[in-house]
């Protein structure tokens, strides 16, 4: 069976998991059941329950090293496969992994979604459909303060912190550059709508062959 991976990457709250959720929550009563999942590369970030939550406030997250993508990149493989694999659940407020996971079954179409997906030779290699969400800095700056503060349990005092001193020239370091390694550029984020009707109308063809 031919198995499609769908790899939507852009700066941090520039759009890319609403982009996503709603190519996926607008599709996944209409397919049949399995046709499509949803994996976020956040949940692949380094498990730190070794370290003491101090030392966890001081990581690099928007360095590609605080990721393990060999994992992501065995699920990959694994789901390719027909197999169905357990992803790791990230919790934000506690900078480590969860002790949950969650099953994902193996979809004809995958949507992959994270800031740094289209950093790596070997994931990109993965992708049959590479998009980029370019929102400015500023707006995704705007968007990352009220949603680390309603829904990561973040200081506005250190959303400021991490945004001088990694998110943004980690951005201008590895991000920006991987926009080159994109099919698709979307302006606007997660609610330019004819971006979204784009790939759902790709989707379904895919479903047909
Ligand atoms: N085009 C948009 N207009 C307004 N709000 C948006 C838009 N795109 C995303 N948002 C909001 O910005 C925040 C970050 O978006 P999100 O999709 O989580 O970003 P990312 O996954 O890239 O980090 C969320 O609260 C989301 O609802
Ligand atoms: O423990 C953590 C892990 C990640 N982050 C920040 O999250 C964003 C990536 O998630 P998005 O949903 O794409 O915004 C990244 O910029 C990290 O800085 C964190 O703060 N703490």
């Amino acid at each position: 069976m031919t198995r499609t991976i769908i790899a939507i990457a852009g700066a941090s709250a520039s759009g890319k998991s609403l982009f996503s959720q709603t190519i996926y929550s607008e599709l996944v009563n209409e397919l049949e059941p399995g046709a499509i999942a949803i994996i976020e590369e956040d949940a692949y970030y380094r498990d730190q329950s070794h370290l003491p939550f101090a030392h966890r406030t001081q990581t690099n997250y928007d360095h590609p090293d605080a990721f393990e993508h060999e994992l992501m990149l065995s699920h990959l493989n694994q789901l390719r496969q027909g197999e169905s694999v357990d992803v790791p659940i990230y919790d934000y407020a506690q900078h480590t992994r969860s002790d949950k996971t969650r099953k994902v079954l193996p979809a004809k179409i995958l949507i992959v979604e994270g800031i740094l997906l289209l950093c790596d030779k070997k994931l990109c290699d993965e992708f049959n459909i590479k998009v980029f969400i370019d929102t400015p800095l500023d707006i995704c700056l705007m968007r990352r303060m009220k949603r680390d503060m309603e829904e990561r349990g973040r200081s506005l005092q250190s959303v400021i912190e991490q945004y001088t001193s990694t998110v943004r020239p980690m951005f201008y370091q590895f991000i920006e550059p991987s926009k080159h390694n994109s099919d698709l550029v979307v302006t606007r984020g997660g609610k330019n709508r004819v971006a979204i009707d784009i790939i759902k109308s790709k989707i379904k063809q895919l479903l047909q062959q």
